[in-house]
């Protein structure tokens, strides 16, 4: 997923995409490095240059992109530093879209989690949530996966109890139809690392 990009390399000149699949990276990298036969990401772009009023062209889009995305590094959040043998520098933001609801199996492991994002910022560095508030299950292809089922209290004592200092959450309430996933609602967290 690169739509949250688009908009972050607005902000960050240096932008490194953190994935856990090989065949993620190489997509990915493949994309990045215009190869014939990459997924073509064009719809993304598109989506950010119709939502925004002083857009840049579609192709500015992509350029922009690509040439603030340095590096794509393997990562592993069961390791203790999740991109071993890899020691990135600190960061000013980390973006973290629908990752921790998908791979923690309880909430002791997303509090852990959280400590390994906060261990990679800087003091005062932001780190930014997407998320889903009471999802049980993930449905892909025919299998269907376990998701954190948590709430906004939840959300808000881990960051906390982590340092964080919450500056802003918005909470879209589900409307659509699908019994792909049982998410109720949507979130947009912004947090930062209390210096
Ligand atoms: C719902 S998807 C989130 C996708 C994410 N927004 C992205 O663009 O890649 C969950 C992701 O968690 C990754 N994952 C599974 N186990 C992991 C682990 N131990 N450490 C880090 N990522 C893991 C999977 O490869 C999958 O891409």
């Amino acid at each position: 997923m690169v739509h949250h990009l688009y908009s972050a390399c607005e902000f960050f000149k240096n932008v490194i995409v953190i994935k856990t699949r090989d065949r993620c990276i190489m997509e990915l990298k493949r994309w990045v490095n215009t190869h014939t036969g990459a997924f073509d990401w064009g719809h993304a772009a598109k989506l950010h240059v119709d939502m925004e009023e002083n857009s840049d062209q579609l192709l500015d889009k992509e350029v922009k992109m690509k040439s603030a995305l340095q590096h794509v590094v393997k990562c592993n959040l069961k390791k203790e530093n999740i991109t071993d043998p890899i020691v990135l520098p600190l960061a000013d933001c980390i973006i973290s879209a629908w990752l921790l609801d998908a791979v923690c199996k309880d909430q002791d492991t997303y509090i852990r989690y959280l400590r390994k994002f906060s261990r990679l910022l800087k003091p005062g560095g932001h780190l930014i949530l997407f998320a889903s508030y009471g999802t049980t299950y993930i449905t892909v292809g025919k299998e269907k996966f376990h998701a954190l089922t948590y709430d906004e209290e939840f959300v808000r004592k881990a960051l906390s109890g982590e340092g964080f200092v919450i500056d802003n959450i918005e909470v879209k309430e589900r409307t659509a139809v699908c019994d792909l996933l049982d998410y109720k609602a949507t979130t947009f967290i912004v947090a930062h690392k209390e210096k």
